[in-house]
């Protein structure tokens, strides 16, 4: 079944001209997908239209094979969870109670006490913590985190969601290596639809199954890893010279101007 699809998709700020034009891609369940590209071609507008923040001028966004304007926000956040890069704004709340708050599309009333979860909320969200181990500090309040912490409790309110695509943009924005790598092999295991836009192509190429570059807000290339990051469609791209080893094990990337 196809997670995401978009078709024929074109968006642009109110009375400007398009900044995204003509983009059709399905994803199908359990595909780690890579959003690259240069700073502006349009990756922080493609994640808002997937995860419901804007609403295309041309086009639809289906999620779990529905037009995600048909849903309504909480319906669409039973299947979707997106990791931002804008963090929340009550630093005062604990990191337990921001990864609560991924429990809350799954409530029945949206007044139901904001933290007052039962015991499979509780054992979600403690669970969800572990994982992104952050057990020692789940009782701190967010604004006392440092960036790659608060990052992890992000990602752990994503989980606590329960979704069954998670969209992420720069997920490893404020990691340290270790963590990058950590947080990448996560959510290659979680077995879930994975759509992420990333800046580093060396872990685009080995954390994804699929690699879309965009080019002033067109699809300029979108297939395996090997034949999206090539030195043509980088030099393309992002306006460098690439050359790209792949003599190792992982291709090397090494880029002039
Ligand atoms: N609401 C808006 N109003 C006006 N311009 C916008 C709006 N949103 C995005 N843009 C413009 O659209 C273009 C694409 O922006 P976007 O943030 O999607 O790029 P990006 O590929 O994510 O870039 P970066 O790598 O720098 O994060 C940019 O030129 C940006 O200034």
């Amino acid at each position: 079944m196809t997670a995401v699809e978009l078709s024929g998709v074109c968006w642009g700020p109110k009375g400007q001209a398009d900044i995204l034009s003509d983009i059709s891609f399905a994803v199908p369940q359990g595909q780690i997908m890579a959003i690259c590209g240069a700073n502006g071609a349009g990756k922080s507008s493609l994640l808002r239209l997937i995860y419901r923040h804007q609403a295309p001028r041309k086009g639809t966004v289906r999620l779990m094979g529905k037009d995600i304007w048909l849903m309504g926000a909480p319906e669409a956040a039973r299947h979707l969870a997106a990791v931002l890069q804008e963090q929340p704004t009550d630093f005062a709340l604990t990191a337990r109670q921001i990864v609560a708050l991924g429990r809350l599309p799954h409530r029945k009333g949206w007044g139901a006490g904001l933290f007052a979860s039962g015991d499979e909320d509780a054992a979600i969200i403690a669970a969800a913590i572990q994982r992104m181990d952050l057990t020692g500090m789940a009782d701190r309040a967010f604004g006392t985190l440092s960036g790659g912490e608060r990052q992890r409790v992000m990602v752990a309110r994503a989980l606590a969601q329960q979704p069954r695509v998670i969209v992420l943009d720069e997920p490893t924005n404020h990691l340290d290596i270790r963590h990058q790598l950590e947080l990448l092999a996560l959510l290659k295991g979680l077995g879930l639809t994975v759509i992420a836009t990333l800046h580093d192509l060396t872990l685009a190429a080995e954390f994804a199954t699929r690699v879309l570059i965009l080019r002033e807000g067109r699809i300029l290339a979108d297939g395996t890893p090997g034949q999206a990051l090539t030195e043509a469609t980088l030099a393309d791209a992002f306006h460098v010279k690439a050359r790209i080893d792949r003599t190792g094990p992982t291709p090397r990337f090494s880029f002039h101007l």
